[in-house]
């Protein structure tokens, strides 16, 4: 099982729930604004608790509230790539690629330079990046972290046609490479059904 995810959670009054269990490697979530997408990725990676329920990816329990289960954050290796791409802005491309770097990755930090296009940026800072470039860095950090599984927040939102089928083919070729499960939060059906992810629809 990639993902076997049933959690329940509420925020600001709002109830945030989601249930799916499938073998899929991709998986493509989608669903109104504010339904809780954001939420059920902070949720697996640990960044926020479930009220109650299990999260259990590529065969790990990562949180189970009847069995008092949750994994700390820091143990669970999520690669996440956020909405807002945050990388730090007081560090050069390199030191941010660098940043929670594993040894034991199944890329190495050439692989992705050369894979996501962005060696020739390794000298410049975060705020001198367009958008693309931002989120081609965020996802070589993310995979350079040795990642157990990826999550990604609409890493196409705000770029334009051309860097969205740049970012869409470097999905293709970590699918590739590396066989861990991602979890992709989307707005656009079109991207899911490019991708052949599975879809997850939420509902409020
Ligand atoms: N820290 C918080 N305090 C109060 N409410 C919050 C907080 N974080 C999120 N929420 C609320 O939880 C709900 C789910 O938010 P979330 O960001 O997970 O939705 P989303 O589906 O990812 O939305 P979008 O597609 O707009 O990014 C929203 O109603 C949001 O306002």
């Amino acid at each position: 099982m990639s993902f076997d995810i049933d959690v329940k959670r509420t925020v600001g009054g709002r109830s945030i729930a989601l249930s799916c269990s499938t073998e899929s490697p991709l998986v493509a979530l989608v669903g109104p604004s504010g339904v809780g997408k954001t939420s059920v990725l902070d949720m697996v990676a640990g960044i926020a608790s479930p009220d109650r329920g299990r999260i259990a990816v590529a065969g790990q329990t990562l949180f189970d509230s009847d069995a008092g289960i949750d994994i700390p954050a820091a143990q669970r290796q999520a690669g996440y790539v956020f909405q807002d791409r945050r990388l730090f802005p007081h560090m050069r491309v390199r030191a941010n690629l660098a940043y929670g770097r594993r040894a034991a990755t199944t890329m190495n930090m050439d692989d992705v330079l050369a894979f996501l296009g962005i060696g020739h940026l390794l000298d410049r800072w975060p705020h001198s990046l367009s958008g693309g470039e931002a989120q081609r860095v965020a996802i070589g950090r993310a995979l350079l972290s040795g990642p157990r599984f990826l999550l990604l927040d609409e890493p196409l939102s705000s770029l334009d046609r051309d860097r969205k089928a740049d970012i869409l083919d470097a999905i293709d070729q970590i699918r590739g490479r590396s066989p861990i499960p991602i979890l992709y939060v989307t707005h656009d059906i079109g991207e899911a059904e490019r991708l052949s992810a599975l879809v997850v629809t939420m509902r409020e």
